[in-house]
């Protein structure tokens, strides 16, 4: 039996995944082989040495400690792509509420007193104060052509707008998928100084913490707006209130509010809701509950943002499962300790990925104490498992 601790609330249809015969499932479990989570902070949590893997049924990984788990050996899965419709919905709102002005408007909207007739008079002679734009005059900067940037950039360019991407770490798969209509900027100055509005979709990381800065927010045409769904610290909110308040740039639209920006007029506040859909709630508890089973069950490793991707076929037999550093001479001297126990190695299979590397093993034998023991202290072993054969 399995034990999952979730620390947010998980789309039913993702625990419906992870069979109860075979996993107990709770927000107060103790000494949890497996965790759950959405968005809850993880980095001041004390993370028990029961876990052997993290599930985020998400896309950002910034809220776990995932070097740590890293050096632990315990993977840590996302669900790439799953939300990325329904953020890409949010941002295409964002943008529209913007240059449409509708959130002053509505609020100009509710606050007419009077009957019927005077509410007419008002309308009518209130509505040159909210004239906007259409998206069509407009380019539109896209910063990160991942899942969501992707969909960002073609969406937008459907809806007729010029559209400029930047992402130097591009995938192939998102190469695959992204319209060849959208230009490609060569660096960030060249795609704030082309660009009306600009949305950022990238990870918060060391590399992009602040890349909206007071500096290229001044590249941008007067009137600019900025739309952040991706994390707060990706722009440099600071610069962005300051360009707000010189009229420079019309609208910030944040899914990541804080005390100084919700006050702010020009500022479309949400509260983190680019992925608050029951379509991608599901989407992601089903895709990350899959992967924690899997790993769990047979120490398949599919969406780890730490491990190489692993699938080996079950032939019945023990399997053991190795993460570790990723030097050489790892799997030799694994496979020298289970010779030297009389072990016959069924099938193997050795993955890496930057620093670690992961082996899974199925035996002709059941293995010993004494050689889990043994594996487990060559330097370097960062964790391993023994899975019982499969029928
Ligand atoms: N508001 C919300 O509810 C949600 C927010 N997010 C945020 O959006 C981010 C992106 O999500 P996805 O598109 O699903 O991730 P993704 O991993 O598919 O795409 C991220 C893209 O950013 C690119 N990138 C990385 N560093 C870069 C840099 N320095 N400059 C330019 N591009 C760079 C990568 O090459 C990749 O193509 C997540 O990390 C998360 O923080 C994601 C889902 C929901
Ligand atoms: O679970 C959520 O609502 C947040 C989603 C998110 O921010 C992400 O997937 O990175």
């Amino acid at each position: 039996m399995y034990k999952i601790l979730t620390l947010n609330n998980i789309s039913s249809l993702g625990l419906q995944r992870l069979p109860r015969e075979d996993y107990e499932i709770g927000s107060e479990i103790s000494q949890p082989d497996g965790i759950l989570l959405r968005s809850f902070k993880m980095h001041d949590m004390v993370i028990p040495d029961s876990v052997k893997a993290i599930g985020r049924a998400g896309a950002g990984v910034n809220n776990i400690p995932v070097d740590q788990m890293s050096s632990r050996g315990v993977p840590v899965f996302n669900a790439p792509g799953a939300n990325a419709n329904a953020v890409k919905e949010l941002v295409l709102a964002g943008l529209l509420m913007a240059s449409r002005n509708i959130n002053s408007a509505m609020k100009f909207a509710s606050g007419i007193e009077g009957d019927d007739a005077a509410i007419s008079v008002a309308v009518e002679a209130g509505k040159k104060n909210f004239v906007g734009s259409e998206l069509p005059s407009k380019t539109l900067g896209v910063i990160g052509l991942g899942a969501i940037g992707v969909r960002v950039a073609n969406a937008a360019l459907s809806l007729g707008m010029k559209v400029v991407g930047y992402d130097p770490l591009i995938s192939v798969q998102s190469a695959w998928q992204l319209s060849s209509g959208v230009e490609k900027a060569i660096s960030l100055d060249h795609l704030f100084t082309q660009c009306d509005a600009v949305t950022v979709h990238v990870p918060l990381i060391d590399a992009t913490r602040g890349i909206v800065s007071a500096e290229r927010l001044k590249l941008m045409p007067k009137g600019g707006i900025i739309v952040n769904l991706a994390r707060g610290g990706i722009c440099d909110d600071t610069a962005v209130l300051a360009s707000l308040n010189k009229g420079h740039t019309s609208t910030y639209v944040i899914d990541f509010p804080t005390a100084e920006l919700m006050k702010h007029p020009k500022v479309l506040a949400f509260p983190h809701l680019g992925a608050s859909t029951n379509e991608a709630e599901e989407n992601c508890a089903v895709m990350v509950a899959d992967s924690v089973r899997d790993f769990l069950d047979d120490g398949t490793v599919v969406n780890a943002v730490n491990f190489p991707e692993a699938f080996m076929p079950r032939n019945g037999g023990t399997r053991i499962t190795i993460a570790n550093a990723n030097v050489p001479n790892m799997v030799g001297q694994i496979s020298t300790l289970l010779a030297n126990a009389g072990l016959n190695i069924a099938d193997l299979l050795n993955k890496s990925r930057g620093d670690i590397a992961y082996t899974i093993i199925d035996l002709d034998g059941d293995i010993s104490e004494e050689t889990v023991a043994a594996i487990r202290g060559i330097n370097g072993v960062l964790s391993m498992r023994t899975l019982p054969s499969k029928a």
